[in-house]
């Protein structure tokens, strides 16, 4: 896509899940607009056709006309901007799978929220490992599938580490109620994403275990500043936290009942250890052990990640991990 082009970018979303099918729909909803949502399976693709909803991924919610339906790579071809909305830990197989389709001038946007398990990989690190020669970019921030589909406002962040390209995506994705801010801080803009999220299960946890609300405040605010440091020990812009893909999306996941990550939270809080999440994607539970490991390997001090990794991974009651975050040495805020 040239920067000076005036007819409609051709866009595909892959993965037809929540969020996919969120942000294929406010695309399609403009005039002019070519927008294909591609899901692994036909059967998705077909029920989406015939009826106008996904109804799994989003019950209730009617998608645009103009919104195309595949699961055949081949709906790749040609597209000037390709999102990935699958999970984090999917993002590299679904790279190898569809990378063969995606055309050389495609610009390619990760909408997940994490970091690569095995190896601390950021997902726009791992995309450029897996599809090499490409503009990536990354849109994080606060919103939830549901609202951005219903229509309701929202505002969230696009970045690449060209202006001129995070421009170029936050004008072809916005829409009147999907607001989208330009960044070139492609790190800070991902990692916010990914550890808000271990934040929103720690203050699940302080729900869950009825510990009350000043030690929520008291988390997002002690939370913010391990993000901040994670952020610029790995080469981000430390301020980028205070924008919405950081406090922004923060504040959302820490108190709306509509997170997976909360929700996770307080099951762990009022059952004092990790019953799995019932099938529903928690990428918080994938990032805590991760972003913990790789804060001690940069030597940066994240408590409370480090607390919610030991507590999902069964090596610390709640109990024991409060003594432990209150008892620890008194330092300059
Ligand atoms: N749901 C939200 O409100 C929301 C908002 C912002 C960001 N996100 C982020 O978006 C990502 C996806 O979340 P979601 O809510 O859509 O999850 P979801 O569970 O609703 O959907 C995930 C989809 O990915 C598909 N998928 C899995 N592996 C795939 C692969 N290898 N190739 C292609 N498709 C694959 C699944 O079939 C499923 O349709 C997460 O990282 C999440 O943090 C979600
Ligand atoms: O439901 P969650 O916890 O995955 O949160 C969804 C979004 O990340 C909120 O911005």
């Amino acid at each position: 896509m040239s920067a000076n082009q005036t007819i409609a970018p051709k866009i595909v979303v892959v993965g037809a899940g929540a969020f996919g099918t969120a942000l294929a729909a406010v695309a399609a909803a403009k005039a002019n607009a070519d927008v294909t949502l591609l899901s692994r399976r036909e059967e998705v693709a077909a029920e989406c056709r015939l009826t106008g909803r996904n109804e799994k991924a989003l019950p209730g919610i009617a998608l645009p006309a103009r919104l195309a339906f595949s699961a055949d790579a081949a709906a790749l071809a040609g597209a000037d901007i390709v999102l990935f909305a699958m999970p984090s830990q999917e993002h590299r197989s679904a790279a190898q799978t569809y990378g063969a389709a995606i055309g050389a001038d495609a610009m390619i946007v990760t909408c997940a929220k994490g970091m690569e398990q095995s190896t601390g990989r950021l997902l726009t690190e791992l995309l450029a490992d897996e599809l090499p020669g490409h503009r990536i970019g990354v849109l994080s921030g606060p919103g939830f599938a549901a609202d951005i589909a219903k229509g309701l406002p929202t505002a969230m962040v696009v970045a690449a580490p060209d202006m001129a390209v995070a421009t170029q995506l936050a004008e072809a994705l916005s829409g009147p109620t999907f607001r989208l801010y330009p960044s070139t801080d492609r790190i800070g803009v991902q990692l916010g994403g990914a550890l808000k999220n271990v934040l929103a299960i720690a203050c699940g946890i302080v729900e869950g275990a009825g510990l009350g609300d000043s030690a929520r405040a008291a988390l997002i605010s002690r939370g913010l500043a391990e993000m901040s440091r994670f952020i610029a020990a790995r080469s981000g812009e430390a301020d980028t936290v205070r924008g919405l893909s950081g406090l922004g999306d923060l504040v959302l996941t820490a108190t709306s009942h509509q997170s997976r990550n909360l929700r996770f939270g307080i099951a762990l809080g009022e059952n004092g250890r990790a019953d799995g999440s019932g099938g529903e994607l928690v990428e918080g539970a994938f990032a805590a052990s991760v972003a913990a490991r790789v804060a001690q390997d940069l030597g940066i001090e994240m408590p409370v990640t480090e607390a919610v990794a030991a507590i999902i991974d069964g090596r610390l009651d709640v109990r024991t991990a409060l003594e432990q975050l209150m008892s620890r040495p008194i330092t300059q805020e």
